[in-house]
């Protein structure tokens, strides 16, 4: 799965996007069948009693600067009218969209047109190649109704190909390229703009299996080297889960939740978002950060109260038998027991150091990787296993109880986690 490529300073996301209170509603007179629908009539009753569609309806979200946003549910749910009203190509009915603060609604012609073409760009599932041009031609072909000139959009163009790989292949005709490169020459085209904001509808649906994950590892690549915004419509979970550094779930015209693949799938907001998430292996998507607990276990500085009679008998007056020990800076350095204290003691009777006692095998996971990455380490050890972020700052212990509650939970299709259970270890 992707991290979110933006946010890994935990600093607050910039808004790029803010959609609030969406609607679209098609039909001869939307005002008409907007108020109805504010009066809480559904959509099949709208339909019936006014012949009007309700596209879209109260959406309301923040796309953040950099971000992988995928915009998933069932055909008719309303995904590519709320991202076609995002640079009005779709009207909206109602509602607000700002881009960089921007309100797109106040545009007049000349600003949208503006705007479109030097902040958006879109990629679709089906695009047309022109066949008597080349593929340099077919990608800078966007390029030309910005009015820029033909040297300057051939060596843009250039470096979209490069940067889908296909740099060499600019003199070609669309028939000499398989479908797959013929799709990367439309998200080149994409590219060429070097757009702040990527549309992306199903760009991706029309591939086969394994070139459709070669475009998405494309895809990512690109995302680290230049971070943009990028919508991503989408109806197939496992590409929402891979790429997505957040989810938007559409049913009926409504965005019914948006998280990070995690918080979905710990809490989905409803029975058809449960549907959706239903096979999915949620060991996959869980990680050690989501189940981590820092409650229970025996935490030593190393420092200050290192002394390894000192744990020792700390763990015995609490009952324990592990403890986990930091150093001052609450990094992780390892793990002791009763035993490897007490063999140490045995073995060392002076000069003996609390590393001495350490468990060989004792060492701790990163609170990103999966339940799948850490299982064979939780189902081999006796002792909770430590968690701990990218700076190796101690987070707290994943107990083999709670592993495997979480994965029964999980199985069941509830993954809902209870934030306290009495008694764990
Ligand atoms: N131009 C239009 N006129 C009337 N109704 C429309 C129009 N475009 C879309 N709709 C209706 O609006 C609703 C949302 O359609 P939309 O195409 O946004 O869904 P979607 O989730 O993108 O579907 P798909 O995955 O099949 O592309 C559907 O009920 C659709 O029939």
């Amino acid at each position: 799965m992707n991290n979110n490529h933006n946010n890994s300073d935990n600093s607050e996301p910039i808004e790029k996007i803010a959609v609030k209170n969406l609607y679209k509603i098609f039909g001869p007179e939307p005002q008409q069948a907007l108020d109805l629908l504010k009066k809480g009539k559904n959509k099949e009753e709208i339909y019936e009693q006014t012949g009007h569609t309700v596209g879209v309806q109260d959406a309301s979200m923040s796309i953040n600067q950099g971000e992988i946003f995928v915009v998933m549910g069932l055909s008719g749910s309303g995904k590519s009218t709320l991202v076609r009203m995002f640079n009005r190509l779709i009207e909206p009915t109602s509602g607000e969209v700002i881009v960089d603060g921007e309100n797109v609604m106040a545009m007049n012609h000349n600003q949208l047109v503006n705007f479109r073409r030097s902040k958006t760009s879109m990629v679709f599932q089906s695009f047309a190649l022109m066949p008597h041009l080349n593929i340099i031609d077919n990608v800078s072909f966007g390029l030309e109704l910005s009015g820029m000139s033909k040297d300057k959009r051939q060596e843009r163009a250039l470096v979209a190909l490069e940067q889908v790989g296909l740099e060499s292949w600019g003199n070609a005709h669309p028939r000499e390229l398989s479908g797959g490169m013929q799709q990367r020459v439309g998200l080149a085209r994409g590219l060429a703009v070097d757009p702040a904001i990527m549309l992306m509808d199903e760009a991706f649906s029309a591939l086969d299996p394994l070139i459709r994950t070669e475009m998405q590892d494309e895809l990512l690549k690109l995302q680290d080297q230049h971070q943009r915004t990028i919508i991503f419509i989408s109806h197939d979970l496992d590409e929402a889960l891979r790429i997505g550094d957040r989810i938007a779930i559409m049913e009926g015209g409504r965005v019914v939740q948006v998280g990070t693949p995690e918080e979905i799938l710990q809490n989905p907001a409803d029975d058809y978002v449960r549907a959706f998430f239903r096979g999915v292996d949620p060991t996959g998507v869980i990680s050690a950060g989501d189940i981590v607990r820092d409650t229970q276990p025996t935490v030593i500085w190393h420092t200050s109260q290192g002394g390894l009679r000192a744990t020792l008998e700390k763990l015995n007056d609490l009952d324990r038998e592990y403890a986990y020990i930091l150093d001052s800076q609450r990094r992780f350095c390892g793990v002791v027991s009763i035993d490897s204290l007490r063999d140490t003691l045995e073995r060392k009777t002076s000069g003996a150091k609390i590393e001495d006692a350490f468990l060989p095998e004792a060492t701790a996971v990163l609170e990103t990787d999966s339940l799948q990455d850490i299982l064979p380490l939780v189902a081999s050890h006796s002792w909770p296993i430590p968690v701990v972020n990218e700076e190796k700052k101690y987070r707290g212990v994943v107990s083999k109880n709670r592993f495997l509650r979480t994965l029964h939970r999980a199985e069941n299709g509830d993954h809902q986690q209870k934030s306290t259970e009495p008694g764990e270890n």
